[in-house]
């Protein structure tokens, strides 16, 4: 079956439709996460060095042994692993090892040892994925529940497997966007129900569509908000966010030309710049820009000296859609191709040509709803600003005010002139342009429900 021919058609019963996302695109009733739990330890014995020392990450962080631990780990092959899970949960496992050990001293480093660069090139090559701790690693692939439905959505009952701090703070930090995900899932079949209804000029099936968007991203919302219930800004800024750092525009932070990915033979390896792990990868927000019609552009995506050195490049968020997982990545594109500008062209065509389809009365509701999910989304943007300004730049005012340099620092902010202090404009772990960035993407998200432009 052609994934592109049967999927969103009306006509489709809501099973079938569920079972082509999740054959084609591995989009479950949970949305981008898997539908089962994850594995919380390879059941290969053979593997038991490398959980060994992921069990105790954070302690041999505190005790600066992690980096001595992983120089003595064996060269292990890939050979043994034999399901997707079991793939997926090396991914997380050597995720977590190669950010404690670039980021988990004194002074990153600038080389990752064969006993990890080798089974992460593979894993990462199986996957389809960059070899760096992305948000696949430490959100999608990273959790336990005792929910007794199996509720995703239940933040109290989640936990991550694997933190670099030991915090519950940094647990929670990524379980809120599992849960954020989780309450995406059943909205994606009537997200791909709207935009089939609107290419049939079926108005009533939109907007009641458009409805239940709008009731989704509130929630989703209402989840974002939770963050402050147990991950506390100060523990974020300085103990959970260095290790998070990518290896692109690092120089800053001591990593000028990236990270040397050592494959041992004979100086064989390569230095390679990722930008870090960031909730900015999340397929599920991506999802919500390419339905409603959302278009983000690279401008603005830089600081200013840097502006026209980057401004030719691809959007953040089109460059981010390579460190998700290539199904999802796939089910994007598939969006994407199949209903170019999404919702917002299907109304504005409407608007344009009313003979299509529906009376006075139900453009005017199409439009109205249509809008108010536009704006729900760029509230949201508006909530996930507030935050970033919370948990990085008034922690990152008052270490100015300090003035200590420490990996945190360096790892939020551009260098200096001098290239030795960071006193230049704040980034995220993605390595981009903070505040400029997040507010272009949430202006973008408002114009889109704006017909008069
Ligand atoms: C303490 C909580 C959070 C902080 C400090 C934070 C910080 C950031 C930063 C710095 C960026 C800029 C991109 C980069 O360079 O990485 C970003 C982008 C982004 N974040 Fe967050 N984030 C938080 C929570 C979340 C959550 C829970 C989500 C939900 C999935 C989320 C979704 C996004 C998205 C979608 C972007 C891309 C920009 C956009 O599309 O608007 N963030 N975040």
């Amino acid at each position: 079956m052609s994934p592109c021919e049967p999927l969103p058609a009306t006509k489709a019963s809501p099973n079938d439709v569920c079972r082509v996302l999740s054959d084609e695109f591995g989009v479950t009733s949970n949305a981008f996460l898997p539908e089962q739990q994850p594995l919380s330890r390879l059941p290969d014995p053979y593997y038991a060095p490398w959980e060994a020392i992921v069990s105790s990450l954070s302690s041999h962080l505190q005790q600066h042994t992690l980096r001595q631990e992983v120089d003595r780990l064996p060269v292990l092959s890939t050979d043994h692993l034999t399901t997707e899970p079991e793939w997926r949960r090396t991914y997380v496992v050597l995720g977590f090892l190669t950010h404690a050990y670039v980021w988990g001293g004194e002074v990153a480093s600038e080389r990752l040892p064969p006993s990890i660069t080798l089974p992460f090139l593979s894993v990462s090559s199986h996957l389809s994925l960059p070899p760096v701790a992305s948000y696949a690693a430490v959100n999608l692939w990273n959790f336990s529940s005792v929910s007794p439905a199996s509720d995703l959505t239940d933040l109290d009952s989640l936990t991550a497997l694997h933190t670099f701090t030991g915090t519950q703070d940094e647990s929670w930090f990524y379980m809120v966007s599992v849960a954020m995900e989780a309450q995406g899932g059943p909205i994606i079949p009537v997200m791909l129900s709207a935009l089939s209804a609107l290419h049939h000029h079926d108005l009533p099936v939109a907007i009641e569509a458009l409805g239940e968007i709008t009731s989704c991203i509130h929630k989703l919302g209402i989840l974002l908000d939770r963050m402050d219930e147990r991950c506390d800004p100060e523990v974020f800024y300085h103990q959970i966010r260095p290790f998070l750092a990518g290896s692109k525009n690092m120089a800053g932070a001591g990593l000028p030309n990236g990270v040397f990915y050592d494959e041992g033979k004979d100086g064989k390896g390569e230095w390679r710049q990722y930008r870090g792990g960031s909730n900015g990868q999340s397929s599920l927000i991506q999802l919500f820009d390419l339905v409603l019609g959302v278009e983000h552009v690279a401008q603005g995506n830089a600081s200013p000296d840097s502006y026209s050195r980057e401004k030719k490049m691809e959007s953040f968020h089109r460059e981010v859609r390579g460190y998700m997982p290539e199904p999802h990545r796939r089910f994007l594109e598939y969006v994407e191709g199949r209903y170019p500008g999404g919702l917002r062209k299907g109304v504005e065509d409407l608007l344009v040509t009313p003979n299509r389809g529906g009376n006075d009365g139900e453009r005017n509701k199409l439009r109205e709803a249509f809008t108010t999910a536009t704006k729900a989304l760029a509230e949201f943007r508006n909530k996930h600003l507030q935050i970033v300004t919370r948990y990085i730049v008034i922690p990152s005012r008052k270490e100015n005010k300090a003035k200590s340099n420490n990996l945190a620092t360096a790892s939020s902010r551009l260098p200096g002139d001098d290239k030795k202090t960071f006193v230049g404009e704040l980034t995220g772990t993605g390595g981009t342009a903070l505040l400029p960035f997040l507010k272009q993407s949430r202006d973008e998200t408002f114009r889109a429900g704006d017909f008069s432009r």
